[in-house]
């Protein structure tokens, strides 16, 4: 039950939401199969793994509208993808340095109708634009990321609580984060399942790494 398993932890989706969830998995199967973006075994459990992990982000921060969000290293959307049904009136911008990976999110989020996606071709060290918050899953370690994000950020805060960094992490990340000031969300505090067991959304103020 896919898009129901969202429905249990969002019960708050409208019906064109339910719809856009519900549509991702024939597309994923469709593009998957001309671009192999998303592997066998996790296409089996997309709404878990990839979808249900992305928005694991909006248990954290409730994006308000206006808010311009850069999801780095996007792959086949994600966390870009999901969290763009959740908040339609916020405007994601997902990049990624494989150009056939921006063909797949521009046709998924196409596919589905929307409209506060931009998937850009580009390596993030290269972009110019700016936002108020940065999202990632699985592309590199925490300090190297961090050299990416030098001019990324707007001037002005929308939120009054939080602005930086959103990042999806798995594991024992002593090591990684040492010395950075972090806030830590465990999402097994919020999804039930054995997935989420290790699973983390890390926080950084923008204040915190940019000088
Ligand atoms: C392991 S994949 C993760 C994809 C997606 N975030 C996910 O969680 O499914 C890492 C992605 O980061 C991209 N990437 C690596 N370095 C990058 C850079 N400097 N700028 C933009 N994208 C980058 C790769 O092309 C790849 O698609």
């Amino acid at each position: 039950m896919p898009v129901e398993l969202i429905e249990k932890y969002f019960p708050d989706l409208s019906e064109k939401q339910k719809n856009q969830f519900a549509q991702l998995e024939e597309l994923y199967a469709e593009w998957n199969e001309k671009i192999n973006v998303i592997s066998r075994k996790d296409m089996d459990s997309l709404y878990e793994k990839h979808i249900l992990h992305s928005l694991g982000i909006a248990k954290v921060m409730e994006f308000v509208p206006g808010t311009k969000v850069l999801d780095i290293g996007t792959g086949g959307g994600f966390p870009g993808i999901p969290l763009a049904i959740l908040f339609p009136e916020v405007q994601f911008t997902l990049v990624d340095s494989i150009g056939k990976k921006i063909t797949v999110v521009k046709e998924v989020s196409e596919g589905i109708g929307l409209q506060n996606v931009t998937a850009i071709h580009t390596r993030a060290e290269e972009l110019k634009e700016k936002f108020h918050f940065v999202v990632s899953r699985a592309v590199t370690q925490m300090p190297v990321f961090l050299t990416w994000l030098k001019g990324k950020f707007e001037k002005q805060n929308l939120n009054a609580k939080r602005n930086g960094v959103l990042y999806l992490k798995g594991g024992d990340l002593t090591e990684e984060l040492a010395g950075l000031k972090t806030e830590i969300f465990p999402l097994q505090n919020y999804f039930e399942s054995e997935f989420f067991e290790t699973k983390k959304v890390v926080y950084l103020s923008k204040e915190n790494f940019l000088s």
